[in-house]
């Protein structure tokens, strides 16, 4: 395998059996990457041959097999996983029944949304169809940061860009693989249990409708990406997402007392295994500022594209009157009206509509699909159609300026603001 930074600097590194090439790269660099002969993938998408592969921003690993024996790194359990998952799939097919529904869980920074990709990219290859569903709000793998996510793994998982150059693409040209999103807003689940619960029962059910109607997904199922839950929250999370999304695998990565306490939550149960894996010695912890870095670039990737994808953006102008921006959480009242709202609202999962519009500068928010008409306690229960970003307040005009990615008048007039501030560089 052929190397080259963006010095110039070459090398070639030779990859044994069963071994990794892992490589970080800051947002500023570039690597170049190239198989010269043999076979290795990257989380579970193979490399061509002879084909230099770009990468920036990124922190990950070169595999390859050739044989089954070795045991440096986790991969032949990872594979052996997916094996076991696979048979699931061919029993659902024979009875025509739904297919496995696999939840990873695990703490921060264990491989999770890896094991996800390989996970996936492996089902791919052996013709499979499965869904794979990010409840991980911080890391915004498919559409943004904030939502939740269920995406078709249609095609392999680009070794360059992740899920960047295909998944976000269609998400921003409105095209009718867009993915299925509901938005929380939040980085962090902990932030608003009651909506993060919400919208993650709304995607649950969508998402099980949705294949109760497509045969070929159907059988093949879904994997489950989570954020890293492991506190008291954490458990209360995962048995909601295991409840609603009706898991039957739950794959444990990297951490003993999390498996114990599954096994012993759900020890009566049959009808759900749960599986421990070991989490790969090259993952690797990102800094809070390697983690703003990617939502940032994420955010980003949705309005201007990839570099594979390039996107234009349409700047527009917007009447106050013409769009109702909502946000969760209680009134801003004059304190001497406070005690009169006490206890009369729940305020963490109701919307209330945003005024001043100078508090939406540099916020990205999402349209929701509501008519015009629709109630405001059914809002946080619509899907994502698309996000805009508010690049500009004028508030003697009564307009805004936004972006879209898409031209025209805005598709719905219903948006949700959450807590994510953007700045375009
Ligand atoms: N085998 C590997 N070699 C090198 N880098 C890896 C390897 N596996 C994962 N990584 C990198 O380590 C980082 C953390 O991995 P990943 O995102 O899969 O963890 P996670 O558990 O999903 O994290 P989070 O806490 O955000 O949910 C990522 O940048 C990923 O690309």
């Amino acid at each position: 395998m052929l190397e080259k930074n963006n010095l110039g600097d070459k090398r070639i590194v030779d990859l044994e059996a069963d071994s990794e090439f892992r490589f970080e790269v800051d947002f500023k660099a570039q690597v170049q990457i190239k198989l010269v002969k043999g076979t290795a993938e990257i989380f579970g998408t193979e490399l061509a041959e002879g084909v230099e592969y770009t990468f920036s921003g990124r922190k990950a690993a070169v595999y390859t097999w050739h044989e089954y024996t070795a045991n440096e790194t986790p991969m032949t359990s990872y594979l052996n996983t997916h094996l076991a998952i696979q048979q699931l799939r061919d029993m659902a097919r024979s009875s025509n029944e739904l297919g496995p529904r696999v939840l990873v869980i695990g703490p921060h920074d264990v491989g999770k949304t890896s094991l996800c990709k390989i996970m996936a990219s492996y089902a791919f290859r052996q013709g499979e169809k499965p869904l794979y569903v990010s409840l991980d709000t911080a890391e915004g793998s498919i559409t943004m940061p904030g939502a939740v996510t269920a995406t078709a793994i249609s095609h392999l998982i680009d070794i360059e860009e992740g899920f960047g150059s295909s998944a976000t693409t269609a998400a921003s040209m409105g095209s009718t693989t867009m993915p299925l999103a509901y938005y929380y807003g939040y980085e962090n689940p902990s932030e608003n249990v009651k909506m993060y619960k919400l919208v993650v029962s709304r995607l649950a059910h969508t998402v099980k409708s949705r294949l109760a109607a497509d045969p070929e997904s159907r059988t093949s199922g879904f994997i489950i990406d989570t954020p890293g839950l492991i506190n008291q929250v954490g458990y209360e999370l995962i048995w909601h997402a295991i409840e609603e999304f009706s898991v039957n695998v739950v794959v444990v990565l990297g951490h003993e007392r999390l498996y114990s306490d599954m096994m012993k939550t759900y020890k009566n149960q049959d009808n759900i295994s749960i599986v421990k894996l070991n989490k790969s010695g090259g993952v690797v912890e990102r800094d809070k500022q390697f983690k703003v870095q990617l939502q940032r670039s994420k955010i980003q990737e949705y309005f201007y594209g990839t570099p594979k994808c390039e996107l234009s953006p349409y700047s527009m102008l917007v009447n106050f009157g013409d769009i109702n921006v909502w946000r969760v959480g209680e009134a801003i009242a004059p304190s001497s009206a406070l005690p009169m709202m006490v206890g009369t609202k729940d305020s963490e999962t109701e919307v209330v509509k945003v005024d001043s519009f100078d508090m939406c500068l540099h916020s990205v928010m999402a349209i929701l699909d509501a008519d015009d008409a629709e109630h405001e306690n059914k809002l946080l229960q619509c899907s994502v159609v698309g996000f805009i970003y508010i690049s500009d307040v004028n508030e003697e005009k009564k307009k805004m300026t936004i972006l879209s990615p898409s031209p025209g008048r805005l598709p719905r007039r219903h948006v949700l603001m959450g807590s994510f501030k953007w700045m375009e560089t």
